[in-house]
């Protein structure tokens, strides 16, 4: 695999090495010592999967320290806009976004430590989505911030009305108004 980083510090994209025959393709989806040996912090201990339609916005999402997830994403079937927002108030990219498609043709997956918020678009249709975490689904200890927060700026792509978002992504607040709370948050 390759690891490409980002403008945000820790924030990773990962390239797997696919091998190509006339049978299809073969590539490893994780390789627990592959990320060992350079350093990437994994523990997974929960996947996910998620089905979408199209333009559903997810997010953004993030649980409060000390039950903070490691995630590492991708997408099985379609194309979604990935984002991720850094909530580390010691980084220098504190508030900032980094936003990346990824497909079932591409195969790329997005490390995300701890200390950022999640959230992607569904570029296409029924997108099954796949993720690891590197620490348990906590009802309490989950929160959000506003996908469509203007401090944000995040470019869906697409005007927010056409969106189709749950009642409780709707309601999330601002980034400003959840920082309050920021404190709590591990780098
Ligand atoms: C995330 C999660 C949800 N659930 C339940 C709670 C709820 O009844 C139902 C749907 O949950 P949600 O609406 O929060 O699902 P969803 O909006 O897909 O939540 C996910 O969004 C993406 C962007 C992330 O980054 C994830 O960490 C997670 O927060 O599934 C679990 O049982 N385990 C889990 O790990």
């Amino acid at each position: 695999m390759t690891i490409k980083t980002t403008p945000i510090p820790g924030l990773l994209i990962i390239e797997p090495r696919i091998f190509k025959d006339n049978r299809g393709c073969f590539f490893e989806l994780f390789n627990d010592a592959n990320f060992h040996e350079n350093g990437i912090e994994t523990g997974f201990i929960q996947d996910n999967v998620s089905h979408s339609v199209k333009n559903t916005i997810r997010g953004l999402h993030y649980q409060l320290a000390p039950y903070g997830q490691a995630k590492l994403v991708q997408v099985m079937k379609g194309r979604v806009l990935d984002v991720a927002v850094d909530l580390r108030e010691n980084s220098p990219t504190f508030g900032q976004h980094y936003a990346i498609e990824l497909s079932d043709e591409n195969k790329l997956q997005f490390y995300i430590p701890k200390g950022f918020a999640h959230g992607f678009r569904a570029l296409t249709e029924d997108v099954v989505f796949f993720y690891k975490c590197n620490a348990a689904y906590n009802k309490e200890a989950e929160r959000g911030i506003n996908f469509n927060d203007p401090d944000l700026a995040i470019d869906w792509k697409i005007p927010v009305g056409e969106s189709i978002v749950s009642p409780k992504d709707e309601g999330l607040p601002s980034f400003e108004e959840a920082e309050k709370n920021f404190f709590f948050h591990e780098g």
